[in-house]
């Protein structure tokens, strides 16, 4: 089954358009688990426990378990996924960009090591950077196209002389994903809910593409302007779809003992608010 075959499953059994995000950050652990990094593994898979049913995707940063000498939990973590949520797929966010065969031992490390059904990618190297991921066919691979932090705008909003038309680099990236760098249908573009506008825009230059949307919860952004700007559906079927990734207000929804029912808590209301705006 492809990622995007992945993706179409578990929205619709889901019934949800919500990645749940999993930054663990010991700091923030709960009292009983604080500033303890051998239990990052404990910590996330009781979150992937609690939301499991709530979610269309789960996507651990590979930075949070690799900052702690964790990357051996992050592998346990994979497993445990494969396990409790078979229906979900797991997008590895690593934003790596290299030349070719240094991209050849990232993609290796994604999709073999850690067995991610998607990778999120840095564009900004060119296509020879991002073809070795391409080479796994059924994967997925989320270029950064117009992302959810202010300093997006010091490259990504640059107005340049283009070929193709699109004047600002996000628009250019967007148009390359849609058409000459998709060999195998398997790119997605990230795009912030923190820009709606330009959420608006990116679908109109990438009707089909799949958007990974971070920035609802901790960073503000507005969940029923995203799926509005983001979502494309017809006759019930989604044709333009989108995952909608919030992390911390998930994780860190209560610092006590409860902490994996609070996370289920925001993750349904959150699931439900993005489904509600569906309509
Ligand atoms: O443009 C981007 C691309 C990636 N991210 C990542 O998403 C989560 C957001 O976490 P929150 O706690 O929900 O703010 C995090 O892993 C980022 O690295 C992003 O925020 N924006």
């Amino acid at each position: 089954m492809t990622f995007l075959d992945q993706l179409r499953n578990a929205e619709r059994q889901n019934r949800s358009l919500l990645c749940v995000g999993l930054d663990p950050d010991p700091a923030r652990f709960p009292a009983h688990l604080k500033n303890d990094a051998s239990r990052i593994y404990d910590f996330c898979a009781a979150i992937v426990e609690a939301t499991a049913d709530t979610a269309i995707a789960f996507k651990p940063q590979i930075a949070y378990f690799a900052a702690h000498r964790a990357e051996e939990q992050l592998e346990r973590l994979m497993a445990h996924m494969r396990s409790v949520a078979p229906q979900v797929p797991v997008i590895l966010d690593a934003k790596r960009g290299d030349i070719g065969s240094t991209a050849q031992q990232y993609a290796i490390e994604a999709f073999e090591r850690y067995g991610a059904d998607a990778v999120t990618l840095s564009p900004f190297m060119g296509f020879d950077s991002v073809q070795p991921y391409l080479q796994y066919h059924g994967k997925g691979a989320f270029l950064l196209c117009r992302t959810s932090n202010p300093g997006g705008d010091d490259l990504q909003n640059q107005r340049f002389a283009s070929v193709d038309g699109e004047p600002r680099l996000y628009e250019h990236v967007a148009r390359l994903a849609q058409g000459p760098w998709n060999l195998n249908g398997q790119l997605g573009l990230v795009v912030g809910a923190t820009y709606p506008a330009e959420i608006e825009r990116v679908r109109e230059i990438a009707p089909t593409l799949p958007l990974l949307i971070p920035g609802v919860g901790a960073q503000g952004g507005d969940a029923v302007a995203t799926v509005k700007a983001g979502l494309r559906a017809q006759g019930g079927e989604t044709t333009g779809p989108i995952i909608v990734n919030s992390s911390r207000a998930i994780l860190y929804a209560s610092a006590s003992a409860d902490f994996a029912e609070a996370a289920r808590r925001v993750a349904l209301k959150t699931r439900d608010e993005l489904h509600a705006a569906r309509i």
